[in-house]
C-alpha cells in the first residue's frame, strides 16, 4: 500500500486522515510515527491557508517528498470569527483541548447568535511544484454545555447544522461524512491521486 505523510502532530487528525484515506487505498503517517525527529513548525501565518502551506512546505523540503498539511479551527460569528487560526492556543500556549472548549463556553454564555463553523485548509506541497490549497467547512452552532466523547478538540461544543447532537456524539463514520476535513479532502482528491507515491 502507498503511504502519504501528513504534517501533523495532532493524533485526532491522524486518526481521521487514516479513516478518510482508506478508500483510496493509501496509508497515512503522522509526524510522530516517523523515525526522524521533526521540529515543530511555528504557525506564524494570519490565515489557515498561510499556516497550512507553511507546515506542508517546511516538512516537504525537509523530507524531499510530497506532504499534506492541515490547518483548521473553529470560527464563531458572535466572537468575530475567533478562535480562528488561534484555535489550538485559545486558552494558552500549552494547547489544551478541554481548556479551549471551556473558554468557548464561557465567552459564548451570554451570546444569542450561536452560529459557527469548522474550517479546514489542506495544503499539498510537492517538491518543485506550486503548493495546492483547498478549504473545507462544516456549518453549525455552539452548544451551551459540552456533550459527547468522540472526536477531538471542540467537537463536544459544536452541533452540526441539521443535527440534534454534538459532533462528539457522532460516530467516526458519521463525522467523516460531513466534516470540514472530509470536505477539503474531496476537493483535493485529484491532486492526491496525481501525486501517489
Ligand atoms: O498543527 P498540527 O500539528 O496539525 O496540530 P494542531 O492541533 O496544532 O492543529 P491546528 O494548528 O490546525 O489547530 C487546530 C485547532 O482546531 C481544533 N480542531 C481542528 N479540527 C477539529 C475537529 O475536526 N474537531 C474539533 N476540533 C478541531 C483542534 O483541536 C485545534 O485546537
Ligand atoms: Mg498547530
Amino acid at each position: 500500500m502507498e503511504t502519504f505523510i501528513i504534517a501533523t502532530k495532532n493524533q485526532g487528525k491522524v486518526k481521521e486522515f487514516r479513516e478518510l484515506f482508506a478508500k483510496y487505498n493509501i496509508q497515512t503517517v503522522g509526524l510522530e510515527e516517523l523515525d526522524k525527529d521533526i521540529p515543530d513548525v511555528e504557525e506564524t501565518g494570519a490565515t489557515f491557508e498561510e499556516n497550512a502551506a507553511l507546515k506542508a512546505e517546511t516538512i516537504s523540503s525537509l523530507l524531499e517528498i510530497p506532504v499534506l498539511a492541515d490547518d483548521s479551527g473553529l470560527e464563531i460569528d458572535a466572537l468575530h470569527k475567533a478562535p480562528g487560526v488561534y484555535s489550538a492556543r485559545y486558552a494558552g500556549e500549552d494547547k489544551n483541548d478541554q481548556r479551549n472548549l471551556e473558554k468557548v463556553l464561557e465567552e459564548m454564555s451570554d451570546k444569542e447568535n450561536r452560529a459557527a463553523r469548522f474550517v479546514c485548509v489542506l495544503a499539498l506541497a510537492v517538491p518543485g511544484q506550486e503548493t495546492v490549497l483547498k478549504r473545507g467547512t462544516c456549518e453549525g452552532s455552539i452548544l451551551y454545555h459540552s456533550k459527547g466523547e468522540n472526536g477531538f478538540g471542540y467537537d463536544p461544543v459544536f452541533q452540526p447544522q441539521g443535527y440534534e447532537v454534538s459532533m462528539a456524539q457522532l460516530t467516526a463514520e458519521e463525522k467523516n461524512a460531513i466534516s470540514h476535513r472530509a470536505d477539503a479532502l474531496r476537493q483535493m482528491e485529484e491532486f492526491i491521486q496525481s501525486n501517489r507515491v
